[in-house]
Parts: structure tokens; sequence; C-alpha cells
């Protein structure tokens, strides 16, 4: 799978340990940093990584800052992101299965690296569930994008 990643200075530590697991396991990793603990601005990172998966040209994404919180904002301003922040296993699963969540987003001052390694894998590896019941809600999503881009 292609997948673009990206941090700020309170997530890049994290987001390193998990380029390094999705190469080792054969992924194509695209890292957009940052890769140090200078203080930047989440969004400016956020970006870059959602217009690669908006425009299709990696499959996923995925997001670290401190908390998830900041990341997943800024992401689901970007049309065509779903932007899921995920804490735990459950959610992981749920939110590819119902969902359809094309960028993760997590905080690394909230859970372990070893937690978060465990959600990237689960997340990566469930596919959306197809059918009228999840489709329909995600269509209506996109017809909020559409709505709020001609009448902002
Ligand atoms: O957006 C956030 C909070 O919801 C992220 O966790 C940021 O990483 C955090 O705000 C950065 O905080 P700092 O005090 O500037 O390091």
């Amino acid at each position: 799978m292609k997948i673009a990643i990206g941090a700020d200075h309170a997530g890049f530590r994290l987001k390193d340990e998990i380029v390094a697991v999705l190469k080792s396991e054969g992924h194509e990793v695209e890292d957009f940093g940052c890769n140090c603990s200078d203080s930047i601005d989440y969004p400016d990172y956020a970006v870059p990584v959602c217009e690669k998966v908006a425009a299709g040209e990696a499959d996923r994404g995925i997001l670290i800052c401190g908390t998830g919180i900041g990341m997943t904002i800024a992401a689901n301003k970007v049309p065509g992101i779903r932007c899921a922040l995920v804490h735990d296993l459950f959610s992981a699963k749920a939110t590819r299965e119902h969902n359809d969540s094309n960028v993760l987003a997590m905080g690394e001052r909230v859970i372990g690296p070893g937690l978060a390694l465990e959600i990237v894998k689960v997340w990566i590896g469930t596919d959306f569930s197809k059918g009228p019941r999840h489709e329909n809600r995600i269509r209506k999503i996109k017809e909020l994008e559409d709505k709020y881009a001609l009448h902002p």
C-alpha cells in the first residue's frame, strides 16, 4: 500500500517508528515530516498528506500530533478526506468498516508506541464494509462538502 505520513513536533518520534514498521512490512511510505522537535504548526503538515490522498496519489494517510486532534480538524477540511482520530483497536476497525476513513490520526502524548502500531496494523488491514448502509452515509458527507464549498 502507498502511505503518506506527517507529524508535528509533538508527534514526529511516533511517526518515525510507524514509518520504520510500515517499510519493514513492504509498504511504500512518503514521509512529509516534520523531523525535529522545533515547534511547528500541524496544519502545514496535515495538508500535504491529505492532498496526496485526496488526489489518489497515496492510498492512505497517517497524521500524528500531540493529541491527534489538531491534525484531525485540519485534515477534515480537505475535500475527500475522512480522517479518524483513533486511540483504541475497536475504533481502528470500525472506522475502516463504517466510515471508509482514508486518513488515521493519533496523539503521541496520548498513547504509547505499542498500541499505536497495533492500531496502524488493524486500520491498514481492515476493508470497508461495502453496501448501502454505510455508502449512503458517506455519500451524505460528500454532499456536505459540495454544499459548503458552494455556500461558505
Ligand atoms: O493540536 C494539538 C492539540 O489538540 C496537538 O496536540 C499539537 O501537537 C499541540 O497543540 C502542540 O502543543 P505545543 O504545546 O505547541 O507543543
